[in-house]
Parts: structure tokens; sequence; C-alpha cells
């Protein structure tokens, strides 16, 4: 659980590869205890924000505090902080004692201090009595665990996970998720973590930081954040990439939503927003019903164009009269059926439509 105090605080953060600017003014206080995930698109900056925390870039303008103190000019191996990469990072010509115990031999431990100290972390990482093993005979994910194992071995205050599970397959990377969790919880460690995958973002977080072009630009609990994107990249991002364009009138504490088609919808309690907008919604928040929604939803008639069967609930593409939408729905049904996608209030991300050039922002 996170504790009182600042971890990591980030400053007006800026940071360029050569005349490109790539982090513009990123201002973070990380709490100590806490694990933070950051996301965004390809290219938005994630890395290179990591990076410049671990000491490996050097920042344009801004200052980086880690435990207090001021690290900005300071060199990756004294910042208190420890690297986990996706590709292992492992040396090859050694074993996987030696592989953990690399950094304490370069601080200087004594022979059995380190010995001792390897003998936990296999312990750890579920890895005892491979200690004598060469790291090139192992699998993946008991590469990953050396690794893991070598970043704690050091112990230090902040780790910094750079897409570590990535080259994992699907079920050791679940596994692996959950292990780095529960030693983070009990070891008390603060963790900064990089990823694509929204999922494990989701599931091994305290709280989300979401980049767009250098900028923060959403920053909360991951289910705030899911359940109340500020914008339409964010909603996209974090999975709900239906989008219906309309024009919204308020009437007294209702809204009312004008799709084309003639389609319209009376929702009560949503966030204020007056004329054209984006509501966004996701393929698995709403249901397929072979007649009119009722009640405080947006219903939308149309037909099914294309199924799929990912496992658990069927995949349907919809054509309809406001545009193609992925719905997702327990019960079968056959192609060019004609259906209802009844999508809850609530469900419902309701953006004023940016005007060119201006990015769009959630309703207050
Ligand atoms: N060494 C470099 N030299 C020049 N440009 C770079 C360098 N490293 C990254 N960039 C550029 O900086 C921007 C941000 O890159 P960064 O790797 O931080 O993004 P990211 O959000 O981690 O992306 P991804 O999710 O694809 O890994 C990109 O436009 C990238 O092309």
């Amino acid at each position: 659980m996170p504790q009182q105090g600042t971890a990591v605080a980030i400053e007006g953060l800026e940071v360029g590869y050569g005349r490109t600017p790539v982090l513009d003014g990123i201002d973070l206080a990380i709490e100590p205890g806490s694990f933070v995930a950051l996301l965004g698109a390809s290219g938005c900056g994630k890395t290179t924000l990591l990076r410049s925390i671990a000491g490996f870039i050097e920042p344009r303008a801004g200052r980086i505090l880690i435990g207090g103190r001021d690290v900005t000019g300071t060199g990756p191996e004294r910042r208190g902080t420890a690297m986990m990469f996706q590709s292992y990072a492992l040396w090859p010509h050694m074993s996987v004692a030696r592989n953990i115990g690399y950094g304490l031999k370069l601080r200087g431990w004594p022979r059995a201090d380190i010995a001792r100290r390897v003998d936990e972390i296999l312990a750890l990482v579920e890895m005892s009595g491979f200690g004598g093993r060469s790291v090139t005979t192992l699998s993946g994910g008991q590469r990953q665990r050396v690794a893991l194992g070598r970043a704690l071995a050091v112990h230090p205050p902040v780790l910094l996970l750079d897409e570590p599970l990535s080259n994992l397959d699907a079920k050791i990377r679940l596994t692996m998720r959950h292990e780095i969790r529960a030693l983070q919880r009990r070891i008390g460690f603060t963790a900064i973590h990089v990823t694509h995958d929204q999922e494990e973002a989701m599931v091994m977080a305290d709280r989300l930081v979401i980049l767009e072009a250098g900028r923060i630009v959403q920053d909360g609990r991951p289910e705030d954040v899911y359940r109340r994107p500020n914008s339409p990249t964010v909603a996209s991002f974090l999975g709900a990439d239906n989008v219906i364009e309309a024009e919204a009138r308020r009437d007294g504490t209702d809204l009312v939503l004008i799709l084309a088609g003639g389609i319209r919808a009376r929702i009560a309690g949503t966030p204020s927003v007056e004329g054209p907008c984006l509501l966004h919604f996701r393929a698995n928040a709403v249901t397929l019903a072979a007649r009119e929604g009722r009640g405080d939803c947006l219903a939308i008639p149309g037909r099914i164009e294309q199924s799929s069967y990912p496992g658990g609930r069927y995949r349907y593409q919809v054509g309809t009269p406001v545009g193609r939408f992925f719905v997702d729905d327990a019960y079968r049904l056959d192609d060019g059926a004609t259906v209802t996608i009844a999508i809850p209030a609530p469900s419902l991300h309701v953006f004023a439509r940016p005007l060119p050039g201006v990015p769009a922002t959630r309703a207050a």
C-alpha cells in the first residue's frame, strides 16, 4: 500500500532527442510503496520518461528527485533505482547466481554476504536450486525471474519496469504479473512500469498515468480512469473505441442525444455537454436486444454483419445508420439478424466534439 511522502518527484521535466522535443513539461509525484503504470500510444514518451528517471537520459529542463534527493545530474548507479528490461539483459556467460550477485559485487559486498543475499533472492523469485545453472539454459519466464532477482538484490527503493513481460508467452505473463505485484506489496518498494498492455497496467498498478504526445493527460486510480476517461483519446486507448457523432441538448437535468437517422435518447445524470459531441462506448459494455432498448440507455437499431467467437462471448460487427460497431454478447446470433444495440447511460462516455485543431475534453 502507498505510504506518505514522495518516492519520486518529477518537476517540469523536458526531454528531447536532437531538435525533437519528446517530453513537454512532466510533473509527477509518486508515493513510496505505490505501483504506477505509464500508459499511452506508441511514441508518446513512456520509455523516455522511465529512462530519464533511471538516469540514462539527460533532461533539457526540470528536476528529478528520488527519496527527496535531487538526482538530476547523478549517474544511474547512484540514484537508488534498478531497472528490469523486456530483453532480460542478463549476462549470458554467467551463472544465475553470478547474474543476481553482479550488482552487489560492483558495490563491493563481501563474498559471503553476496552468497547469502543471492540465496535469499533465489527463494524470493522461486528459483532456489538454479544458482549454478547457466542463464542460457533457462526458459523465458525463468530468465525474467532472474532479471527480477538481480534488480531486487540491491534493495532498490524504486524499481523501474520497462515492459518486462512483453516477451513472455501469455500464461507465464499472467503468473509473473501477480508474482511481481505480490513481491512489490510484500517488500514495499516503489514501482514504475511501462507497458502497452492496458489489462496488465490495470491489474498491477495502484495508479495509471496516461501520456499523450509527451504530456500527462490523465492520472488516477485504474478504475477511475477506466470508468471516467477525460478525453476521446484516453477513452479509445482504454477500449471505448466505438464512436458515434451526436448532438446534445439539455432538457432540465436530462441530456437529449440526437443521432443521425432520427435516433434519439434521453439520459439522466450524465455530464453537461451541449452541441456537437462524441459518444464513446466499449464492445463489452452493451447488450444486443432483439427489441428496442428501454430505460436509461441509447438504443441503436442495426444488423449483424459478421461474427466471431474469441471465447466466452461472441463478438459481432453490427452495421447501423450511425456507423459500424463491435459489440460482445453472450448469445449466438446469425449474420443478417436484426438487433438493437442497447448502451446503458453509465457506459456512454460523452465528449464535446473538438473543433479542428482543438483537443476534445470530457464535459464537466
Ligand atoms: N534515441 C532516440 N533518438 C531519437 N528519437 C528517439 C530516440 N528514442 C526515442 N525517440 C523518439 O521519441 C519519441 C518517444 O519515444 P519513446 O520510446 O519514449 O515512446 P514510447 O511511448 O515508449 O513508445 P513505444 O510504446 O512504442 O515503446 C518517439 O517519437 C521516438 O521515435
